[in-house]
């Protein structure tokens, strides 16, 4: 199914139909959540054993500073790395932001929601649209 942009311009079109259904990307949200489970379960545990709970423990600001060296580290994969050293960064970032996000507060559903509600806005349009200063 094509849909067209919100906005009707036709610039951003999405084709779910085309996606395969054995798509990894298509189990992306599952994995999430379940990632999103075993973290809260984690922060309680020993942080003798458990890495979420020992990063847990040093509290926000180390697990804010770890989303952002897994960000650098994607970034330099990005440029200069093989595609597993990208896919081995990118896991490590999105593990350590579900961290930050357990940390927070924050249900991982919030921002599959604000994902939601973007979607088939364009980038272009929606920045065009900020009222300006
Ligand atoms: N997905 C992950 C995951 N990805 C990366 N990591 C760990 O993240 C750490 C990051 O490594 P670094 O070298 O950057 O960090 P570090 O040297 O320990 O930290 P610094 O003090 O140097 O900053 C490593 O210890 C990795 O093993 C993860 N640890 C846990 N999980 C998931 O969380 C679950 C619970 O893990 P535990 O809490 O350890 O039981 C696991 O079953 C997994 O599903």
């Amino acid at each position: 199914m094509i849909e067209a942009a919100a906005d009707g311009s036709g610039a951003q079109a999405l084709d779910h139909a085309a996606r395969p259904p054995h798509c990894p990307s298509m189990s992306s949200p599952d994995t999430l959540a379940r990632l999103e489970a075993t973290i809260a379960e984690r922060r309680l545990a020993s942080p003798d054993t458990s890495y979420v709970a020992k990063l847990t423990a040093k509290g926000v600001e180390k697990i804010a500073q770890k989303v952002g060296e897994e960000a650098t580290e994607t970034v330099i994969a990005a440029l200069t790395g093989s595609s597993s050293a990208l896919v081995g960064e990118a896991a490590d970032l999105l593990f350590h932001m579900m961290v930050l996000l357990g940390e927070k507060g924050v249900p991982f559903a919030d921002v599959l929601a604000e994902l939601d509600r973007r979607e088939g806005v364009s980038g272009i349009a929606e920045k065009a649209a900020r009222p300006k200063d």
